[in-house]
């Protein structure tokens, strides 16, 4: 392959199946947050084995989370609402890897896929997005604040139980475009999704994790294969995050643990500090009456063990119905 005989430093995949008459091809969502998730993803591969842009494929798939517009996600209901078309390719072989939000990602992946690369976190934290407050605590009385995240909303609420909580979906834009229409005072946007699109200035007021824990894996970007895809795997070990996959371990082994989806209010955030983990967790009743917080600590290669653990305890504290409405 000429393209790799140039490259600044060759990759030792003379033997490769892909180039550019065999290019990778990379699933993805077409939202222009997925969309540059996955350009950011083919960069680093470029990056990393010296390949042309040539060598990948960026193949679109619309999954139902982006064909049902007019309805909440947790309404929809079922699993993998933005995942399970873009799993139906690998698995057919339409494509080669998916690029995913982690924090959409259902806890478990269908029987032979795998999920072995992780690129480094970005900021975790949801910012506030308002033209005219600073902040949850500057809204006045009653203000309506938009969102579609059950967390959000029990969160918010928990915090301010007299704010009034309007349904918002789309995308980032759409979302953006309600809130100059005044169909609210506010809303939530993940800092991480914000710089992504270069749209970082709207990141203005960070919310800290203390009054506003973090979806599971918010801001992480994993890479989903075949798992008895060798070849693949070799390719992505060259830009996995070690480290942002220790802490997406605990964190998707608590929400096994509490069988959580779009539809349960979680909150968790795992740090590392040298080859220690601390796991942050909590979950809320829907409305935010009430929320049921726990920690671990320990050494990071127990990660799955602690998030285990810290669901069995919420879930003990909960009791059944907890994340009934009320
Ligand atoms: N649920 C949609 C979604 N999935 C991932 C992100 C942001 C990027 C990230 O958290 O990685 C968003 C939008 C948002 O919550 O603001």
């Amino acid at each position: 392959m000429q393209s790799e005989a140039r490259a600044p430093r060759p990759a030792a995949r003379s033997s490769s199946r892909f180039g550019a008459h065999a290019p990778l091809r990379i699933g993805t969502r077409g939202s222009p947050l997925a969309l540059a998730q996955a350009h950011e993803t083919r960069a680093r591969l470029m990056r990393a084995h010296g390949l042309p842009e040539s060598a990948f494929e960026i193949v679109v798939i619309k999954t139902t989370g982006d064909r049902v517009l007019d309805r909440p996600l947790s309404e929809i209901g079922g699993k993998g609402l933005f995942t399970k078309e873009i799993e139906e390719a690998l698995l057919d072989g339409r494509i080669d890897i998916a690029v995913h939000s982690m924090k959409d990602m259902p806890a478990q992946q269908p029987e032979g896929l795998v999920i072995a690369c992780y690129l480094e976190r970005e900021d975790v934290r949801d910012a506030f997005i308002s033209s005219r407050h600073a902040g949850i605590a500057a809204l006045p009385p009653g203000a309506r604040v938009g969102t579609s995240s059950l967390r959000r909303r029990a969160q918010l609420r928990h915090f301010r139980p007299d704010l009034e909580v309007v349904e918002f979906r789309g995308n980032v834009q759409t979302r953006l475009r309600k809130l100059a229409e005044g169909v609210a005072e506010a809303t939530f946007l993940a800092v991480a999704g914000l710089r992504r699109l270069g749209m970082a200035d709207l990141a203005a007021h960070p919310i800290a994790p203390e009054v506003m824990l973090p979806a599971v894996a918010q801001g992480a970007i994993g890479i989903e294969q075949r798992a008895a895809d060798d070849e693949v795997r070799a390719l992505l070990a060259a830009i996995d995050h070690a480290p942002t996959g220790l802490r997406l371990a605990a964190e998707r082994a608590l929400m096994a643990g509490l069988d959580g989806s779009c539809r349960t209010p979680i909150g968790a955030l795992a740090e590392l500090d040298g080859d220690r983990l601390r796991l942050r967790a909590e979950i809320l009743r829907p409305d935010g009456s009430e929320r049921l917080a726990t920690e671990r600590e320990g050494p990071a290669s127990d990660g799955a063990a602690m998030g285990a653990d810290a669901a069995a305890e919420l879930r003990g504290r909960a009791g059944p119905g907890f994340f009934d409405w009320g």
